[in-house]
């Protein structure tokens, strides 16, 4: 079993204001006593025994604090620091101050293409160095994408909340039915054998929504947006598309394949001609 920092976090931090709060997590602001830096804690119930339903497995949460040590990447949230109480365990987390994803694109409702590219480029190698140590994120979605600095020209990405992630071993088989309905994959879904292939499916209803503003196989109801995935119902409807690149589409549609197999990997995504456009002397040879 793991053991975190038995000290008190109060200690070496003084506790901030909320970020923003999940079911067992809270996220607020903390300032390093000792050197004056701001981070982000991340504040997790634990759950007390087995038999509780209140609060997070303490294994899972293992899991996570393990795969943010093994990811040290830019467009990667790094993991500082752990301390554990009676039933609370901190995560001391890279402070990131431009928001999620998620708002920056309600606020323009949808993205230029140029934008959008920047964006999916950055998101791609944090992905593409995750898959390349095993490690699959499951739970990718604009609400855990967020940037370092919105008002920056080139915003960085930042890839978080790593609890529905997991770490593969060779020639383990993983099944699981978590994930948020809209962005999983029809393999989620119909409870078979997951891969990173589960992460790419959701890169393509990610960047389906950045130029858009829709969101695929959003439904009235979840059972309705599982329904969509499953039969592959979704359409590039002519009033939201009319201005979006054939090689955009092309993108998209090589990443919704419902067969995992035949799914673009990261690497594949970056070499894409709408992500790596075929320079003129590539042209002229
Ligand atoms: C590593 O895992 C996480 C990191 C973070 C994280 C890390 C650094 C950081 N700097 C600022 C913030 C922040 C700012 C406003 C709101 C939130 C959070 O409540 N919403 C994040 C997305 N949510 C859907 C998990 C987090 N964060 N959040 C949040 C949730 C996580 O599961």
């Amino acid at each position: 079993m793991a053991v975190f920092k038995p000290e008190n976090v109060e200690d070496f931090y003084e506790i901030g204001e909320v970020l923003g709060s999940g079911h067992f997590a809270q996220v607020r602001k903390v300032h390093e006593r000792a050197t004056g830096t701001y981070w982000a804690g991340k504040f997790l119930k634990i759950r007390k025994n087995a038999c509780s339903r209140l609060g997070l497995d303490r294994s899972r949460l293992e899991e996570e604090v393990d795969i943010l040590h093994a990811i040290q990447h830019p467009n990667i949230i790094t993991l500082k620091d752990v301390f554990e109480s009676r039933a609370e365990v901190v995560l001391v987390l890279e402070l990131v101050t431009g928001g999620e994803l998620f708002d920056f694109i309600a606020e323009k409702e949808n993205l230029l293409e140029s934008e959008a590219i920047e964006f999916m480029e950055q998101i791609l190698k944090g992905l593409g160095f995750m898959h390349s140590k095993n490690i699959v994120h499951f739970d990718l979605k604009p609400e855990n994408i967020m940037l370092s600095d919105r008002v920056a020209p080139h915003p960085n990405i930042k890839l978080i909340d790593f609890g529905l992630a997991h770490r593969f071993h060779q020639g383990e088989e993983y099944r699981s039915s978590s994930g948020t309905p809209q962005y999983i994959a029809p393999e989620v879904i119909t409870s078979d054998p997951l891969s990173t292939a589960a992460d790419m499916w959701s890169i393509g209803v990610i960047t389906f929504i950045l130029l858009s503003g829709l969101s695929p196989f959003q439904g009235d109801t979840d059972d309705e947006t599982l329904r969509n995935i499953i039969v592959m119902n979704y359409e590039f409807a002519a009033q939201h598309f009319s201005m979006t690149s054939s090689m955009a589409k092309d993108f998209i549609q090589k990443l919704l394949v419902k067969d995992p197999s035949e799914r673009m990997t990261a690497e594949e995504c970056l070499l894409h001609p709408w992500i790596k456009p075929i320079t003129r002397t590539q042209v002229a040879k």
